[in-house]
């Protein structure tokens, strides 16, 4: 799969808010269909507010809780038979909740591995796919005020890079890319300053030391689009970002 994806389906998680919103998007802006998967109750209105945009018959309203794992299965199946085939899939559902990091290694890991197999249980073995996974700048330079997150997004990082070489040597004709955005304006940053606000004083200092410019999550779409068209990309990581934009890492 590679170019163009208008005609071809996608699946995002997280669809709801934030990255996952802006993603959905721009996959339907450029003629996808998609498979929306969120926990919140925001995913309906958003679906209606999306299906009256670019078309109702182009997006599936699909609440389910990717922490699930056989949830999440009939979800990714629920996308392939309502729109015929699954193309593309973005991994990208998160939350930033050290307290319960035992949930959080869940939502932020388990559905991102358990996501990947299930795009490689139903994408073509003729076409193929690509499956992009949301990871973060603390997955490769780890957080002091976030331990349970970044290790939770380096995880992504590894899985994503061993994955690759897998499909590659069994030659399967899926591309597996992540991204590492620094901060977004999105709800989940918006929650956290309250939190780390709560924390002992040197953790908040290290925190608003590493606190930059917040970023829009259409940019991050950009970078997540960039992965998905450009066939050359494969095992890649892309990091993003205010004042660097886009750094491709090893
Ligand atoms: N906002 C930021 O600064 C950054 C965010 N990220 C990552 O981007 C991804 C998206 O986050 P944002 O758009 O920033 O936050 P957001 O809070 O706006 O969106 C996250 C979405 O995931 C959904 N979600 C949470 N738990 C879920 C579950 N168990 N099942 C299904 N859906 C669930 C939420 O309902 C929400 O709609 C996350 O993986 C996050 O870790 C990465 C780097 C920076
Ligand atoms: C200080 C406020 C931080 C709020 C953190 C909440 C969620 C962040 C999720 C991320 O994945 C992003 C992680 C860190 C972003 C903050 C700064 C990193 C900048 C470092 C860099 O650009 O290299």
């Amino acid at each position: 799969m590679s170019g163009r994806v208008s005609g071809l389906v996608a699946l995002v998680t997280g669809a709801a808010s934030g990255i996952g919103l802006a993603t959905s998007r721009h996959l339907l802006k450029s003629g996808a269909k998609v498979g929306a998967i969120d926990i919140s109750t925001n995913l309906k209105s958003t679906c209606d507010a999306l299906g009256k945009e670019f078309g109702s018959s182009n997006i599936a309203y699909l609440p389910c809780d990717v922490s699930d794992d056989d949830a999440l299965k009939s979800a990714f199946k629920e996308t392939k038979e309502q729109f015929g085939s699954l193309d593309i899939v973005v991994n990208n559902a998160g939350i930033f909740d050290e307290d319960n990091w035992g949930k959080l290694l869940k939502v932020n890991l388990q559905s991102v591995i358990s996501g990947t197999y299930n795009a490689m249980e139903l994408m073509s073995p003729d076409k193929g796919g690509v499956i992009v996974n949301t990871a973060s700048v603390s997955g490769l330079s780890p957080l002091p005020f976030c331990p349970a997150y970044s290790a939770s997004k380096s995880g992504i990082i590894a899985f994503t890079k061993a994955m690759k070489n897998n499909l590659e040597l069994r030659g399967i004709k899926i591309r597996i890319n992540s991204i590492c955005p620094a901060g977004v304006e999105t709800a989940m940053v918006m929650n956290a300053g309250k939190v780390i606000m709560s924390m002992p004083q040197p953790i908040i200092a290290a925190a608003t030391a590493s606190a930059g410019e917040l970023m829009k999550p259409e940019f991050i779409a950009e970078g997540i689009m960039e992965l998905i068209t450009d066939a050359s990309r494969n095992g890649a990581i892309l990091m993003i970002e205010p004042d660097k934009g886009f750094t491709y890492v090893e």
